[in-house]
């Protein structure tokens, strides 16, 4: 019996987003709801997708920007890295968007290329990691990032992007000078340095459950995570993490994973992205595909236990993240109704173990 959790990253948002079919998926099983977002974390998926895949909060990593490098192999050994949005600002300097909306990709690979050598000249690197996320890989150790402040763009849009730059400690200066020439040469947008991280420390998903793990998925985020807990990470051509993803690829690729492996994570990235861009429409397209390209034939897979959750809301209007419970939908024998409010911790056991009705 194949058992796939589905996280669609940043569905929450108004009750009228969830796709049907996990109404239906609810009202025919179990359903109920998590706390995802560790009270010592911010609502953002690193912290709230490690929860869900059983981490304790005290070893889930402080930054993203150490989980993305692992999942591009960049050697963090000796070095911090730090990830930076491009992010586009109003005249007055206030940030309009995260994540580059309104520039094109070549736009916004050619920001990237211009910007590169600013950080070259402090012998920093900038390396690319597409769309408008990059990661800065420089000299560090851990201490420096105990004093060092950063701020996450998506959840500060329409405040003075100056008042986001790393601060508290000599190479945050450096890293807020850098981001200031970056304003000068791209115009209206500029990259803003933020949750730094060294390699990250990861418990492995086999010693935390006892059982086999695979994922699919395309964002850095998500695949660094679970390759830092000794998942499988089957290559799937097609998967993006945005609304242009191959969504039947990637169902197709779960249900060949579940084949092999005692639990199979799918995330779906492409809800959390439309919401960043507060493109409400393509966010309810979005999950409308998905209802229909990912659930219904993963429901139709009577040999098939499924939990089907979001990891925290991404509110289309406001394009940030917020961490309400998130409602969960299960399709397991033997376990119906609504088995209430559970720890986001509990998720792998709610789908792999007793179920929850007992
Ligand atoms: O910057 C990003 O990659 C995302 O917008 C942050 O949101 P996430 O925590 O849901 O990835």
């Amino acid at each position: 019996m194949g058992k796939i959790m589905v996280i669609i990253d940043g569905m929450g948002d108004s009750p009228d987003f969830f796709p049907r079919e996990l109404m239906q998926m609810g009202r025919a099983g179990a359903y109920g709801t998590l706390l995802t977002r560790p009270a010592s974390h911010p609502a953002d998926s690193l912290p709230c997708i490690a929860t869900l895949l059983g981490v304790p909060a005290c070893q889930i990593p402080r930054g993203r920007a150490g989980v993305e490098a692992l999942s591009r192999g960049l050697d963090l050994t000796g070095k911090l890295a730090f990830r930076c949005n491009l992010v586009t600002c109003d005249g007055d300097g206030r940030i309009l968007s995260s994540c580059g909306a309104g520039l094109s990709p070549r736009e916004k690979a050619e920001a990237f290329r211009r910007a590169a050598p600013l950080f070259a000249a402090r012998g920093m690197s900038l390396f690319y990691l597409g769309d408008y996320r990059g990661l800065i890989l420089t000299e560090g150790t851990r201490r420096e990032l105990c004093s060092l402040r950063t701020s996450a763009p998506h959840a500060h849009l329409g405040e003075d992007w100056k008042s986001l730059l790393p601060r508290g400690t000599a190479l945050g200066k450096t890293l807020s000078l850098i981001a200031r020439e970056s304003a000068r040469v791209l115009g209206k947008a500029a990259l803003l340095p933020w949750d730094g991280a060294g390699a990250p420390a990861l418990p492995a998903f086999a010693s935390l459950h006892g059982l086999t793990g695979a994922a699919v998925c395309a964002a850095d985020v998500v695949r660094g995570l679970v390759r830092g807990m000794g998942m499988d990470l089957p290559d799937v051509p097609g998967a993006t993490g945005d609304i242009d993803t191959d969504l039947r690829a990637k169902a197709r690729a779960a249900l060949d994973a579940a084949k092999d492996h005692d639990f199979v994570l799918l995330h779906l990235g492409g809800a959390d992205e439309a919401a960043h861009r507060k493109d409400g429409q393509a966010k309810r397209s979005f999950l409308c595909r998905v209802g229909k390209e990912v659930i219904a034939p993963l429901v139709r897979r009577e040999d098939l236990e499924l939990l089907v959750c979001g990891d925290h809301s991404t509110l289309w209007r406001t394009g940030s993240h917020v961490s309400f419970p998130q409602p969960f939908f299960l399709r397991k024998r033997d376990v119906g109704g609504n088995l209430g409010i559970r720890g986001g911790r509990d998720a792998v056991r709610l789908l792999c173990g007793e179920g929850g009705n007992g």
